[in-house]
């Protein structure tokens, strides 16, 4: 591997540094693995080759539920990581299930779009205006028991399909509407079939909703050059990959933390760990639906860094709101819990243990 110079062109001779980005293949993984891709060619001047991997739930269509559970569209790029098939991995975050394979490390989670759900109803009518024996078309056990739970007398039917085949289910009529996250629908440029965006209140999104991660192997080094007019990437970070680059040293960095420096954005980041230490903490205790849903607040007087610098986060608070639910609606149990951005997954765990106790843990669902 050849360096690149200061300006980030390469060193005449040799192989350009370049970065395997494995993806799945759905028009909405190929967006999103578009623009990661596209953010790392302008912030490290490397060539960046996607790798289309095809995974047990591009292959399976039937029953994502019954497959074994979480998972079904990640294993595959994991498997492709671990034999050094590609450098990094693309993941919607929703869909990593929250315990991460040894020698794989989550490297940074980007700047998160829109989290909420929406309604997409092609006659136009809102929730509260679709009466009674409406089809609501949602596989999502979470979105199925939340309207189930509103007493509006809607009716859930489970659809599956990615989210061309979703949308396109209420307009041939098999559906009244459907509910969808509108993080997809923004990077699919398809906003314009939004009939209602769906408040957290009443519709509480999937934990990591609207996040992508990042993941690489722990122990990964950058192609040498791809640091080259990138500063200090800081020691002791979150990537457990340790260690620091110095600028143009030609010691490859290890790539966790420059996939880290690069891209990772810390406010979607401390809200997202708080979700995933939630979800992580409940599903020991219980297998019904659940939403997660945590906001950054900055302290007075302090601004958050922009996204990709770095930074820890300065003083501020995490506010995480979370919902279990039976599967049919009939129960529904919301909490909500405020505490430090130093340590997100305690207030996760907190809120985990706070619903658990309140009865979650009778709760029980095909999740
Ligand atoms: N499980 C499928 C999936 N994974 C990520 C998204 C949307 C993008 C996101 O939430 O980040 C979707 C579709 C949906 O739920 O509407």
């Amino acid at each position: 591997m050849t360096l690149a110079s200061p300006d980030g062109t390469l060193a005449p001779g040799g192989p350009p540094a370049r970065l395997r980005l494995g993806t799945r293949r759905s028009a909405l993984a190929l967006a999103q693995s578009g623009m990661v891709a596209d953010e790392l060619r302008a912030r490290l001047g490397v060539e960046v080759e996607l790798v289309h991997i095809v995974t047990e739930g591009d292959r399976n269509k039937a029953a994502i539920n019954q497959l074994s559970g979480t998972g079904v569209f990640v294993s595959a790029l994991r498997d492709a990581l671990l034999a050094g098939e590609i450098d990094l991995a693309v993941h919607s975050l929703k869909d990593l299930p929250t315990v991460t394979p040894a020698g794989i490390t989550l490297a940074a989670i980007p700047p998160r779009e829109d989290v909420r759900d929406v309604l997409i109803s092609p006659s136009g009518r809102r929730l509260a205006e679709l009466g009674p024996g409406a089809r609501i078309g949602t596989g999502a056990p979470r979105r199925a028991a939340q309207l189930l739970a509103l007493g509006l007398g809607l009716e859930v039917v489970p659809i599956r399909g990615n989210v061309d085949t979703r949308i396109k289910k209420a307009i041939d009529g098999e559906v009244d509407a459907v509910v969808l996250a509108k993080a997809g629908l923004a990077r699919l440029a398809r906003l314009d079939a939004v009939t209602e965006i769906l408040d957290p209140d009443v519709m509480l999104p999937s934990p990591g909703q609207g996040a992508l991660a990042i993941e690489c192997l722990t122990s990964a080094v950058a192609p040498t050059g791809v640091t080259t007019g990138c500063p200090v990437v800081p020691d002791g970070d979150v990537t457990g990959a340790g260690g620091s680059a110095t600028p143009g040293s030609g010691v490859g960095a290890p790539l966790a933390g420059l996939l880290r420096f690069v891209l990772d954005d810390a406010p979607s980041s401390v809200a997202v760990r708080a979700e995933r230490a939630f979800l992580a903490a409940i599903e020991a205790g219980c297998t019904a639906p659940v939403g997660a849903l945590a906001r950054v607040v900055p302290a007075a007087g302090s601004s958050w860094p922009a996204g990709g610098s770095g930074q820890p986060l300065r003083a501020g608070e995490v506010r995480l709101r979370a919902v279990v639910a039976s599967p049919d609606g009939g129960t529904v149990l919301r909490r909500e819990l405020i505490g430090p951005t130093a340590d997100p997954e305690a207030l996760g765990r907190r809120l985990a243990d706070d619903l658990l106790s309140a009865g979650a843990h009778t709760l029980m669902g095909t999740r």
